[in-house]
């Protein structure tokens, strides 16, 4: 188990990480969602070690390892540009890691073409040994980046953006295969994204960084359906978030007053937060009974294939998602320009008390 306790990291005036809490599992697929800046790479940066804390502790099975070089630390780490020595064939790049390794070297030539090939074998590239690097694809160059780092039975590996340099195609058929080498070896995976998509694909565990702390870290399921606050519902494209302030029992907000699930004081800051397929979407004097609504002018839509997003403004100016699902549509015909009432179930908005940040 991988534990971060406290971890502040700062550069002059930036904090890039800020008493930072993290525990990842033995046996797991953790993915660490944030979007660019939140501090994604510095974390896998201290967990490595190549760079060290300002403040807080990290732990691998309760063995401290800030203060101990990045070679000690038995951790793979895959590079988003995977790093590979050009001027090396891909069996090479393998044995290299084993080569020089402090602890551990591996000098017999019979055992290190037997590891490196093992290692070919279990990301898929059985046969490539031979090949130059400039001979072999984008994701092939992916493969052997992970099998240089696996050759080395690491405790646990990191990724970093790991699917970034590939195209969409390529990108969907490594998330399988990275899944299956994992569950393959049982080592943990940390995997970084700016993917919304690919960090709920990926992960068992899906962590969320956010002005350099974890905000939630859950199931890929329990994250989507459950934001814990607004932090983690901001950085899943389904929820629609509103602010307010709390008067009279509802929410006072830009589109209108919208019912509370639970008392708040008078004047209190709050949010609430709609998911973009639980929201409907009617003429304004025909809502369903029983549905709480706000008025929003429709904008325009998206066409996505299986699905289509439409987009709403609320008066404050915040765009509000909805989609359907071409498989079973429900929403009306829409006119551009003109408002509509965008119409839910009381029970499917969550309330986050405090005003954004
Ligand atoms: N060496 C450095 N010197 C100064 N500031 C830095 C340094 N490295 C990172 N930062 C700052 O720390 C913050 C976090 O950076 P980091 O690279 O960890 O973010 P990230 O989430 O990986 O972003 P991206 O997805 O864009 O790569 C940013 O504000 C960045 O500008």
């Amino acid at each position: 188990m991988l534990n971060l306790s406290g971890v502040t990291r700062r550069y002059g005036e930036t904090v890039a990480l800020e008493d930072l809490n993290l525990i990842v599992p033995d046996d797991t697929y953790m993915s660490l969602l944030g979007a660019s800046g939140a501090g994604k790479t510095t974390l896998l940066r201290l967990i490595a070690g190549f760079e060290e804390p300002n403040a807080g502790q990290i732990s691998l099975n309760g063995e401290r390892l800030d203060g101990k070089a990045p070679h000690r630390r038995d951790i793979g780490f895959v590079f988003q540009n995977f790093a590979l020595f050009p001027h090396l064939t891909v069996q090479e790049n393998v044995e290299f890691g084993l080569k020089y390794r402090e602890t551990g070297a591996c000098a017999d030539p019979k055992e290190l073409t037997e590891r490196a090939a093992d290692a070919l074998q279990l990301v898929g590239l059985d046969g490539f040994g031979h090949r130059g690097v400039g001979e072999i694809s984008g994701g092939q160059k992916q493969r052997v980046a992970l099998a240089r780092t696996l050759v080395t039975e690491p405790r646990i590996v990191l990724l970093d953006e790991p699917l970034g340099a590939l195209d969409a195609n390529l990108r969907n058929r490594m998330c399988d295969e990275l899944r299956a080498i994992r569950e393959r070896l049982r080592v943990s995976f940390l995997h970084v994204t700016g993917s919304e998509t690919e960090a709920l694909t990926m992960g068992d565990t899906v962590a969320v960084l956010s002005d350099g702390r974890i905000v939630q870290a859950d199931g890929s399921t329990e994250l989507f359906t459950r934001p814990h606050n607004p932090a983690a519902a901001r950085h899943l494209n389904a929820w629609n978030l509103l602010e307010g302030t709390a008067w009279a029992g509802a929410l006072d907000t830009s589109a209108g007053m919208l019912p509370l699930s639970r008392p708040l004081a008078e004047g209190a800051a709050a949010q609430i937060a709609l998911r973009f397929d639980q929201l409907g979407v009617s003429d304004l004097d025909a809502v369903p009974g029983g549905r709480s609504h706000f008025t929003a002018r429709y904008v325009t839509g998206e066409f996505n294939g299986p699905t289509a997003l439409s987009f709403f403004r609320a008066p404050d100016g915040a765009l509000i998602q909805v989609v359907d699902h071409l498989g079973d549509p429900r929403l009306p015909e829409l006119t551009e320009g003109r408002s509509y009432a965008l119409h839910y179930a009381p029970g499917d908005a969550l309330l986050f008390e405090g005003a954004s940040t």
